[in-house]
């Protein structure tokens, strides 16, 4: 028998790539047909692992006939975040960052093929924005199923808290292979693992609890060709400069190579040290102190140092054949890390998606 032919998928707010990844980790029978981006830094390093260069431009100026041309079954999308982010103004849907995701959720309604299923990724905070509201009341007029999580990577075994929003949609008469969650919100990927046979950590109800079961950091750190850590001499260039240790030592998060948590990386990592992401102590002989009983003299001996990007991506759970091109900047692709996914929690997710009934 002939395998049925792969569904096909529009990527918006495609970024360098993590909702590709994610696809490609979920294992499930699908072909990206177009990415969209308005970036060319970000589509340079997409077309530097995929071989493809988006569409790029501005999503609003698409109309219901571009979209309908591409006859795509699902569509991914990850739009921008700032809205609906605690530190920012929480303009929500009336913030111009909100008005290309609102204009392709509405042209949904003219199209004559709209997608039958939709996964969206933003920040913890858009589940209580009006523009949540509009995207539940456009997937309901269409006769979609929702499902909603709030998922973080350490529910994956990843020692990495980056809590994120998640909206699962299908189509009737397609279903949910649980349906019973229908039209919640969960904040367990338990139905991920009683469906799909896969391991997570959804019997852990505590940060603590998850952060037991999760691999230690060393696991996550740039590696030689052997297979142990990199002389941390060959880091240099990421030792955090000892004027930043002074002034903002006691707001630093820091964490060890034994550590099984570290913070979100945002776009700003590197640039900024305050709630930007965990720096990592790598001084021989380290000997673990809580946080508030560190002095500013001591901090300067943890040789405390940023992670990598290529660290970082390992923390989104990328493959290692992703590569960022040369002429990238290291602000850069920290920038681009910042905004993108964990791919350990968007591939699940994907499958469960995608899955029959
Ligand atoms: C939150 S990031 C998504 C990142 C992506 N998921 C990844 O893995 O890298 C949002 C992306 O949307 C793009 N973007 C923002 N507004 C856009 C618009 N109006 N049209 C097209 N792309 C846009 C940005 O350039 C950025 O790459």
């Amino acid at each position: 028998m002939e395998a049925p032919a792969p569904w096909r998928v529009l990527e918006f707010y495609s970024g360098i790539g993590g909702m590709r990844y994610s696809l490609m980790a979920s294992a499930v029978r699908a072909e990206v047909v177009e990415a969209f981006d308005i970036n060319d830094v970000a589509n340079d390093v997409y077309e530097h692992n995929f071989s493809h260069r988006p569409f790029q431009g501005n999503i609003q100026t698409l109309t219901a006939s571009d979209l309908d041309k591409y006859k795509a079954h699902a569509w991914l999308l990850s739009p921008p975040c700032q809205p609906y982010t605690r530190q920012g103004l929480q303009k929500q849907s009336a913030d111009a960052r909100a008005f290309s995701f609102i204009k392709i959720l509405n042209l949904m309604q003219d199209m004559s093929c709209p997608p039958q299923m939709l996964f969206v990724e933003n920040v913890v905070g858009f589940e209580v924005s009006d523009t949540h509201d509009q995207l539940l009341e456009v997937l309901s007029s269409l006769n979609f199923n929702t499902q909603e999580f709030i998922l973080s990577p350490l529910q994956f075994g990843v020692p990495y808290s980056r809590p994120r929003y998640f909206c699962l949609a299908k189509r009737d008469p397609m279903r949910f292979r649980n349906a019973s969650v229908n039209n919640k919100l969960l904040r367990t990927p338990m139905c991920l693992s009683l469906t799909l046979n896969i391991s997570d950590n959804s019997e852990c109800q505590t940060e603590e609890e998850l952060e037991t079961v999760c691999k230690p950091i060393k696991d996550f750190l740039v590696k030689e060709a052997g297979g142990g850590i990199r002389n941390e001499s060959v880091l240099h260039d990421y030792l955090v400069p000892i004027n930043l240790i002074e002034r903002w030592g006691n707001a630093m998060d820091i964490v060890y190579p034994g550590s099984k948590r570290c913070c979100c990386f945002t776009k700003s990592y590197y640039r900024y040290v305050k709630g930007t992401g965990s720096l990592l102590a790598t001084s021989e002989n380290l000997e673990w102190v809580p946080e508030e009983k560190l002095e500013i003299s001591s901090l300067k001996e943890l040789g405390l140092r940023f992670f990598t990007p290529r660290e970082v991506a390992n923390f989104h759970s990328f493959p290692a054949s992703f590569h960022f091109p040369d002429h990238i900047s290291l602000r850069q692709q920290y920038a681009m890390l910042g905004n993108s996914l964990s791919v350990a929690v968007v591939g699940p997710l994907l499958r469960y998606l995608f899955a029959e009934a």
